[in-house]
């Protein structure tokens, strides 16, 4: 083309006549979305576009483009800052690699880029950036994607690699020709290992980006500096005929030394199997000093087989008033004079584009960090607001260690691994399998209809009650909720029945009117002894007031996908069937329907219960920092002072959401409690004063701001002051509880991780459930359990213990074995560090509960150790698992008694009175199998008789 019709052109377009391609230096959302992209291409013959990370942090921070996907992206927890910055980046580099995919085709692979940068924090590391590099281009998963890499030393064997694995490579931050000689040898190494692996080298292009502003800029304050001081009139002209020259003579001289390399026998050989050059970039071509010409970097820098990556504003300029023509290989000799002169007036251009090269990457880093930042923050105010406000006072050594945690946490990633559900964060077998619940409020919410028609269905039905039959992770999330909202105006009052024994069963017998009440059996198993069991009692005692029928449209079940009782109930015609979430477990389960199906039915606000959990869930992200990450934060506190031998959880929580440690002792008990390791929840012990309380303790006091309790109150201050850990949570009113669950869940994942267990198994609870069937098993085949022999009758109390340990209490005993002897030398093995646990079958009422909890604090405050309280079998799904596989530090006492009155389970011949007498010997025997100390107190059938003579011994026994 004769350069008069080159002048009449578009004078963007007519740069392709001299066959220089015209690429974009920016991206924004909006220039894509807006059509502006494709006008460009369309238009002014654009055929690329570069990004760098000043780009993206111009287009993320300087516009409102991609506010309402970063908002979006903050649900995200499996993604910190730079996941997010990455998937919104990839997406736009995704769609204009689309909108140039035709100049790509036509152009035969020689345009039509788009390039994406490699993270500027990886410059000094050759591995990082090949894998970020490798993971990049697949997530682009474009062809006409090119990744830029650093021109450092650490880069360049970095290239190599990628291009000889047909990755298309953008070589930036090349100032000095020396090192642009490295860059083109090692793009034809690159090539070579391709090509000798039998690859296709004509796929893979490469361009090494010049930067060439920055050097005149660079040069010229260094000339202005000179001539301010400069006295000599030859220097002085020597130092003003440099300014401004510099950057295009470098520029010349490099494109020769490219028509140099890019020629020969050793490019010849790969050039004929198809393999183009890697082309010059002309980059940083946007004029900085006003008093040059506005389009200098583009006019003087035309020539054929380059590439002029063009800010928009530079673009806009050429295109109103640039002069094409080709500049780039006229006046040689005159640039290699200018460096020479540079030379000679004392400035080192090695010295100049090495600190230009330390100032880029920095440049770049810092760009990068303020756009992550922005990131982060968009993400933080979504995460924090509304989060239950808490904090913690822990003795300097303990708090060093809590950071030093968190640092770890920080360092290896580890919350974002939790969120991707990496196994290897704990014992790396199938934990990745139960983490089902991190996702489970958002799931949830998107399924609200179902709590709101089930709310319907049940106010509307005319119910009084709603009795979820069903134990520990199936049952104790209703138990906290039936006591944290009491009943609903218009809906059935929500009733727990998590015990075999026959009072308790016959007592809500009593609550309820059958024919006016729904049934909910909730299994996760579906193969639980008791929920079973349960649902034949009652199934029998409504179906003979209203019929089969009828019965079974009274009836809800909640279990898994495929159980036995999902069966039961289709069979039977179950009047719902919920399903729980194979892959959360029973005490994570509280968000799923297991916890919410109950809620719903029984009129608590489901859908503001879940968006208050939900907003711990954002709290506990990814992209949240280490040290504001509630769950984080309360997790390393656990997992840090168990492993310092602070393992004694103690939970303090305001009256009106006093029942939220049941559920929570559960959690920290089955899920840390394992391996001769673990947590030991300490629920429902009143305070004390500090003197009472031994160096294992961590106190954690969740107080209703809505209600809080002044003894407490005063209580943890005190404790504060004498020096115990302390952790406050504030739960702001009783929907807060949701985020409750959820901090908690977390925490306690993060603690097993520490603790280097599995907090999803409960193996213990499994082992005494197999003792169980095998005593009911036998009752069924031989009417009676088998015989036992208590080592002490006195006074109508029986008293057993395993055949080793009941030695060593004889021996303390003394000659003269009594009831108290016999205590006294059982708690006589409280040291300090042990706790203290009652397990009591007897009937959960009011009186008993007093009783036991009065003897508890007997106990801690004479022996100064902390003492648990559970009633079986309920606490055998719970806290059973820590007693039994956690440390060896409890000292148990377990009371049994006959049964007053028995009732009998339809079908079977063992009663409920048999079955909980077969689960306190299935626990007593793993307890003992697993050498711990333990004692059995029988009562005989008058309980309130034996507690009296029990309770006067015990007193003895501790006076
Ligand atoms: O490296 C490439 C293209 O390969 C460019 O995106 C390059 O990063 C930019 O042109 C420069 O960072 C712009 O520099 P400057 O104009 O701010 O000095
Ligand atoms: O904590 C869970 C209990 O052991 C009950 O298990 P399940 O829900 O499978 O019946």
């Amino acid at each position: 083309m004769d350069p008069s019709q080159a002048s009449a052109m578009n004078p963007v377009r007519a740069l392709q006549t001299f066959g220089q391609s015209v690429w974009l230096d920016y991206i924004r959302r909006s220039l894509i979305a807006s059509g502006e992209l494709q006008r460009l291409i369309v238009d002014d013959g654009l055929r690329g576009i570069t990004s760098n990370p000043a780009i993206f942090e111009k287009a993320m921070t300087g516009s409102t483009d991609y506010q309402q996907a970063l908002q979006a992206l903050g649900r995200r927890r499996d993604l910190d800052a730079k996941g997010r910055y990455e998937q919104l980046a990839i997406e736009d580099i995704q769609a204009a690699a689309d909108l140039l995919q035709p100049v790509y085709a036509r152009t035969k692979r020689r345009d039509g880029y788009v390039s994406l940068e490699v993270s500027p924090h990886l410059a000094r590391d050759t591995r990082g950036t090949l894998e970020e590099a490798r993971r990049l281009w697949d997530a682009v998963g474009r062809d006409n994607l090119m990744i830029k890499v650093p021109a450092t030393p650490e880069g360049i064997p970095a290239i190599v690699q990628l291009i000889s694995k047909g990755i298309n490579v953008n070589v930036t931050l090349l100032f000095a020709q020396e090192t642009y000689e490295l860059v083109a040898e090692a793009y034809l190494t690159g090539l070579e290992q391709l090509a000798a692996r039998g690859g296709d080298v004509g796929i893979v292009a490469s361009v090494a980006s010049f930067f060439i502003s920055r050097i005149d800029t660079a040069v010229d304050s260094v000339l202005a500096t000179r001539l301010k001081i400069s006295t000599n009139e030859t220097e002085q002209a020597l130092l003003k005929s440099l300014q401004g020259t510099v950057a295009i003579a470098n520029a010349k001289l490099a494109y020769q030394r490219y028509r140099r390399l890019f020629s020969g026998p050793r490019w010849e050989a790969l050039a004929k199997r198809g393999a183009m050059t890697q082309r010059v970039l002309w980059a940083s071509t946007g004029t900085k000093n006003p008093a040059y010409r506005d389009v200098m970097y583009v006019e003087e820098l035309i020539g054929s087989d380059t590439v002029n990556t063009v800010p928009p504003a530079t673009f806009e300029a050429f295109r109103d008033h640039g002069r094409p023509q080709s500049r780039l290989t006229e006046g040689i000799e005159e640039a290699a004079d200018t460096m020479r002169l540079l030379e000679r007036a004392g400035l080192s251009m090695k010295e100049m584009t090495d600190r230009l090269l330390q100032e880029g990457l920095q440049l770049f880093r810092d760009a990068f960090d303020t756009l992550l930042t922005a990131v982060e923050q968009q993400g933080k105010a979504d995460a924090s607001s509304g989060v239950n406000h808490y904090s913690y006072a822990l003795p300097t050594p303990l708090a060093a260690a809590v950071h030093a945690s968190l640092k770890e946490w920080s360092g290896g990633n580890k919350v974002r691994r939790l969120w991707a559900r990496d196994p290897s964060l704990w014992t790396g077998k199938d934990e990745g399998r139960w983490l089902g619940w991190l996702g489970i409020t958002e799931d949830q919410l998107a399924q609200l209809h179902v709590f709101t028609s089930l709310a319907e269905e049940a106010a509307q039905g005319g119910f009084t009650h709603a009795l979820v039959l069903g134990m520990g992770g199936s049952s104790l999330c209703p138990d906290v909720l039936k006591t944290t909202f009491g009943v609903r105006e218009g809906y059935p009052e929500l009733l727990v029945l998590d015990s075999t024994d026959p009072a308790q069963i016959k007592t809500i017998e009593r609550k309820i009117n059958p024919a006016t009440t729904l049934f909910i059996v909730s299994s996760k198993s579906g193969g639980t002894l008791e929920p079973n069991i349960f649902t034949q009692y009652f199934f029998d005692v409504v179906q003979r007031q209203v019929g089969a029928k009828e019965a079974a449209r009274r009836f809800i079940a909640i279990t898994d996908p495929g159980s036995a009782l999902q069966q039961t109930a289709q069979a039977a015609g179950f009047g719902h069937l919920l399903f729980g979430v194979p892959s959360i477990g029973g005490r994570y389960s509280a968000l799923s329907n297991f916890g919410m199906a109950p809620a719903a039915l029984t009129g608590v606000d489901v859908p503001r219960l879940l968006n208050r959990a939900e907003i711990m869930v954002q709290a506990c992200a990814s992209s949240v920092p280490v040290e504001e990450n509630p769950g984080l934060v309360l997790g390393a506190i656990l997992g840090v002072l168990a492993g310092q031998g602070r393992d004694k959880v103690t939970i303090m929580a305001s009256p009106g959401v006093a029942s939220f440690g049941a559920w929570l002792e559960q959690l920290l008990a089955e899920s840390t409690g394992k391996e001769g390791k673990g947590i030991i929840p300490v629920d429902r012990e009143a305070a004390g004063t500090p003197s009472v309380y031994g160096a294992d303790r961590l106190f954690v006091y969740i107080r209703l701001q809505s209600g809080p309790d002044k003894h407490q109150d005063d209580a943890v201050d005190t404790l504060e002051q004498a020096g115990q850990p302390v952790v406050r949570i504030a739960v702001a009113d009783r929907y807060d509880l949701g985020q409750e669950f959820f901090r908690w869940e977390f925490a306690t994942a993060v603690a097993g991780s520490i603790m280097g267990l599995n907090p999803f198994n409960q193996p213990d609870v499994e082992a005494s459930k197999i003792v169980t069937k095998q005593l009911t098993s036998a009752y069924e085949r031989t009417g009676t359990l088998p015989p036992e022999s208590p080592f002490l009758d006195a006074q109508g109390i029986t008293l057993y213990a395993d055949p080793v340990y009941g030695e060593i209490l004889t021996a303390v005993a003394g000659p003269s074995p009594s009831l108290t002897n016999y205590l006294s030398a059982h708690l006589n093995q409280l040291a300090a560090g042990d706790y203290f646990a009652l397990l009591a079958y007897l009937d959960m009422n009011g009186a008993h509960e007093a009783w036991l909890q009065a003897l508890r604090h007997r106990v801690r405050d004479t022996k100064r150790v902390a003492t648990c309280l559970g009633f079986g079998p309920r606490f055998l799904h719970s806290t059973g698992q820590a007693y039994k596989g956690g440390p060896d530090s409890g000292v148990f006492l377990q009371i049994t008694c006959e049964n007053a009155a028995d009732l009998p389970v339809p079908g079977q011949r063992y009663t409920f009175g048999i079955v909980k007498a077969a689960q306190a010997r299935g626990d007593f025997q793993v307890l003992a199998e697993r050498g711990r100390r333990l004692l059995r107190v029988h009562l005989g059938d008058d309980v309130p008789a034996g507690l009296a003579i029990l309770k006067r011994a015990m007193e003895q026994a501790l006076a």
